[in-house]
């Protein structure tokens, strides 16, 4: 599991223990984390090339500082100065150190425009030949797009060289993972005493790299306002041998309409595999006949079609008893979807709704979606950008660009647990702790991947799974198998995948759980 903090969060447990130890401790734990990592990456040290980039803040300091330990060790460090006063103790110790400075006014000229935007051929000039970068220019003190040289002396970076963040990427902000413009791409994110959200979360999270925690004795930290799950977190209940399949959990699948039929056919494979004892099944009689034809394992229900104008509520007795319901995949908007929707809401067991359902609830009038939405059994929306933007009324754009922020207010807001698919999958309780996802792959940008992730969620909540870890296990085994579907082989290089792949894989998916 990897555990991320706010950074107001940090700097709290930050200043607590720094009164209790003497002045630069933590900055030079820091810059020994950080030196440990670069001196790792670049093998030997000896007459290596290592740039610093240094900003205003503390972040230039921890960079000033581990520079000056690889500098001791026979690096030729040169730090670059992209503002007019830098951490003065770090700088002194860096020249002492023997480190070159390139100064703000020399940095300046370097960086002014060549032919244009492009970095000037000053600038390429005097980085070429550069090992290893450390961008210190912001770390959690960053806000908004890159000011001054930042932006310029981070277009001007040699393009072979390796770089490696100083606590988070420059340009990204750590509580939210947004990127305002520039941001450092960087191959090593060295980052301090627990992660920052931003590192999670794209598109954050892209630009961080791998991702190394340095402990610098921080404690008393509060309850992480990210958790990523790793492969070995991921624990679906294992049958028994004395397990029956009706003890395993009954998933029932609501999908399929007049227009789709696809969607309901991956949702019920993926719940086939996601480990629940039945799947069951209910929709109309053409899409029941398709379902029974490719998953003739599956306990079908055709639902019969209401008459014009009949609004009385669909019996859902007569499919069967479940554990859960997923409803929503290729159903429609029309009356019909948003029946069924109802129904299932009003049942006493968890439910998941998708796709088309999502835009049914959101078409309701807000007070009749709060009580629909007022349950006991958990509940849990599993929404695409767009599907969240008329969820909230809030623009897609607004959504893509702060993902974390709008997740939260939709859980909070609707008193449920929403996952949020995208780069990164997100996944908020109504308390507000948020589960991403790191296995996500862009591969799993294709029509239907979305259809396997319900039937799969579905799967779990039937085997009594809750919500949060519902939404975050079936979205990191999902992308287990996008990977496994896009590279079968170790040294093959991805190929585009379906959704049909990404089904396909599940079983090697889950057999990689521990
Ligand atoms: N606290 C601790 O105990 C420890 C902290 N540690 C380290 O300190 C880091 C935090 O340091 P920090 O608080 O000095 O903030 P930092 O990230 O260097 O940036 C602030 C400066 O950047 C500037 N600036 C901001 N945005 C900008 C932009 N877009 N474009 C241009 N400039 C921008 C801003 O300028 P201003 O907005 O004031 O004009 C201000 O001067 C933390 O990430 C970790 O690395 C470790 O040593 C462990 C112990
Ligand atoms: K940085």
């Amino acid at each position: 599991m990897r555990y991320a903090h706010a950074v107001d969060e940090v700097r709290a447990a930050e200043a607590a223990l720094m009164a209790r130890l003497p002045e630069g401790t933590l900055m030079q734990r820091a810059a020994a984390g950080l030196a440990a990592v670069c001196a790792q990456l670049l093998g030997g040290l000896y007459g290596s090339r290592v740039l610093l980039l240094v900003g205003s803040g503390d972040n230039g300091g921890d960079a000033l500082y581990a520079g000056a330990r690889l500098a001791r060790r026979g690096a030729h460090v040169t730090a670059a100065l992209a503002a007019q006063k830098t951490h003065p103790e770090g700088l002194a110790d860096f020249r002492a150190a023997g480190g070159r400075v390139l100064d703000y006014a020399r940095l300046e000229s370097l960086l002014s425009p060549g032919e244009g935007s492009a970095p000037s051929s000053a600038a390429r000039r005097a980085f070429e030949g550069t090992d290893l970068v450390i961008d210190g220019l912001t770390g959690i003190g960053g806000r908004g797009a890159l000011r001054g040289l930042y932006g310029a002396l981070v277009r001007a970076l040699p393009e072979e060289a390796a770089v490696v963040a100083c606590d988070i990427p420059s340009g990204v902000d750590a509580d939210t993972g947004e990127v305002a413009d520039t941001a450092v791409r960087a191959d090593v994110t060295v980052t301090f005493g627990t992660l920052k959200p931003g590192l999670l979360i794209d598109p954050g999270a892209a630009h961080a790299g791998v991702v190394e925690l340095v402990d610098i004795g921080l404690t008393g930290l509060p309850e992480p306002a990210v958790i990523a799950p790793a492969t070995a977190d991921v624990r679906p209940p294992r049958p028994e041998a004395e397990t029956d399949k009706y003890r395993r959990g009954v998933v029932g699948v609501i999908a399929g309409g007049a227009r789709f039929t696809g969607a309901a056919l991956l949702s019920v494979g993926a719940a086939l595999r996601g480990g629940a004892g039945m799947v069951r099944f209910a929709s109309a009689a053409r899409v029941v006949a398709l379902v029974d034809a490719r998953w003739p394992e599956t306990v079908t229900t055709v639902l019969p079609e209401a008459a014009p104008g009949d609004d009385t509520e669909p019996d859902l007795d007569a499919v069967g008893r479940v554990q859960a319901w997923v409803v929503g995949p290729g159903l429609g908007v029309d009356a019909r979807g948003e029946r069924l929707v109802k129904a299932t809401l009003r049942s006493e067991v968890p439910v998941l709704v998708d796709a088309d359902g999502l835009t049914v609830l959101a078409g309701l009038p807000a007070g009749v979606r709060r009580a629909l939405l007022d349950r006991r059994a958990p509940t849990l929306l599993t929404p695409h950008a767009g599907e969240l933007s008329r969820l909230l009324n809030v623009g897609r754009d607004q959504i893509e660009a702060r993902r974390l922020v709008h997740v939260r207010a939709a859980a909070a807001g609707l008193g449920v647990t929403v996952l949020l698919k995208g780069s990164t999958t997100l996944v908020a309780d109504p308390g507000g702790q948020v589960r991403a996802n790191l296995t996500g792959t862009p591969w799993l940008a294709t029509a239907g991947s979305g259809d396997v992730l319900s039937g799969l969620a579905g799967a779990l909540l039937a085997q009594g799974v809750d919500a949060a870890d519902a939404g975050a296990w079936a979205a990191h085994l999902h992308g287990l198998a996008a990977r496994i579907a896009a590279a079968p082989r170790r040294g093959l290089a991805p190929a585009p995948i379906t959704a049909e792949d990404v089904l396909a894989a599940l079983p090697e998916a889950f057999a990689q759980l521990s």
